[in-house]
């Protein structure tokens, strides 16, 4: 499968604005796709933003000419109804064909908490994003009005008016290894975020794969995505230090607990070692170094990048793509 490199512009991390000019820039370079991440609370506290990523959306395809556009990625079950969010991505392909997809995921206590008070445990979010997954395609495919009654959520009568003419391409987030099979049986592709190169390659493609499989699909045809933070600058360590804004993400207990306060997320993200940040996001001093770490999870059998930038010059680390994608497509 050919690789895709994909442009991860971050509404939590930049202002809205900001974000749009960086993925109309980032297609004038060659990014072929533009990711927007779907939360309520940000990850970091200190100079953040939390845009609305479907109005961002929305604003991103009248911007860009051709880049392909998606959430990276959309919690359906807690503060989203999931025949709203069906609707939503409807609508959008419907006006932009073949340019829309969506991920889904089980979520994160920062988005759903805040306004809802709840958080389920994980097997009952995952069960809860299969459920909205089914919900979704019921209404995306259906030519009469549905009905449904679930476990978590119903349907009366319910008729999308506004669909596009082809479906929806589904992504589903597995980052562990029940996920990783729930995706292959429920999705069109996997998205994932970055791990160790051998966990990608020994647990959670072959896990994706064999829930592909056991669904009657054909795994090579589907697309292993990934979601990785990128920081270059000449400086090393200011490399580093660049992608410090998501270093909540690296620490376990978020995922774990429920934490939905960016100020308390933070204080965890300064704790952590700039050692760790360096080895699990990319940090490079040039375009060469940006190239050797693409290839390492290529090999690992990542097909679709979505390169998350975190570099201290924002353009910079977008204008050295150009040296990059021809090296890393070909
Ligand atoms: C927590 C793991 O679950 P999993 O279903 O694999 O992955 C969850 C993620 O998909 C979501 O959290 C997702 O919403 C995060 N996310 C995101 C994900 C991604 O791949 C790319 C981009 C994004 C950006 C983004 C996200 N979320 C948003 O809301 N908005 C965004 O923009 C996991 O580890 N699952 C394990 C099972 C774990 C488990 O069940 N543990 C037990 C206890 C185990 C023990 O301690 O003994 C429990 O907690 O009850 C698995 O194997 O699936
Ligand atoms: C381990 C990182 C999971 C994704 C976190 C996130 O929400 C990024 C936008």
């Amino acid at each position: 499968m050919e690789t895709k490199i994909g442009y991860f512009a971050s509404i939590e991390q930049y202002k809205p604005m900001d974000a749009l000019e960086q993925a109309v820039r980032a297609e004038k370079v060659g990014f072929e796709s533009i990711w927007v991440d779907d939360h309520f609370h940000p990850w970091y506290h200190t100079d953040a933003q939390c845009g609305q990523a479907w109005a961002w959306m929305g604003a991103a395809l009248q911007a860009t000419k051709k880049a392909f556009v998606s959430t990276c990625i959309t919690c359906p079950i807690l503060r989203y109804n999931p025949g709203v969010v069906a609707q939503t991505f409807a609508t959008l392909r419907q006006m932009y064909p073949n340019r829309v997809g969506i991920a889904v995921g089980a979520g994160e206590a920062l988005n759903e908490v805040p306004v809802t008070a709840q958080w389920p445990s994980v097997p009952e979010r995952q069960a809860m994003t299969i459920e909205a997954v089914e919900v979704m395609k019921k209404l995306w495919e259906s030519k009469t009005p549905v009905s449904f009654t679930g476990k978590y959520y119903n349907l009366e009568k319910a008729f999308l008016y506004t669909k596009p003419d082809d479906k929806v391409p589904l992504y589903f987030s597995g980052m562990g290894p029940k996920g990783a099979k729930l995706a292959g049986m429920h999705a069109d592709h996997l998205m994932t975020v970055s791990a160790d190169t051998d966990t990608l390659k020994n647990v959670t493609i072959p896990k994706f794969e064999e829930g592909a499989k056991e669904a009657g699909k054909d795994p090579k045809k589907m697309e292993k995505a990934m979601l990785i933070w990128y920081s270059v600058d000449p400086d090393f360590d200011k490399a580093v230090e660049g992608n410090r804004f998501w270093a909540g993400c690296l620490v376990p207990s978020m995922f774990k607990y429920r934490v939905s306060d960016p100020p308390e997320v933070e204080m965890h993200a300064d704790l952590v070692h700039s050692d760790v940040i360096q080895k699990n996001f990319l940090c490079a001093t040039d375009a060469e170094g940006l190239i050797t770490e693409i290839e390492r999870f290529k090999q690992a059998g990542i097909t679709h990048f979505c390169l998350g930038n975190s570099s201290p010059n924002v353009n910079y680390g977008i204008d050295i793509f150009k040296d990059v994608i021809p090296a890393v497509k070909g």
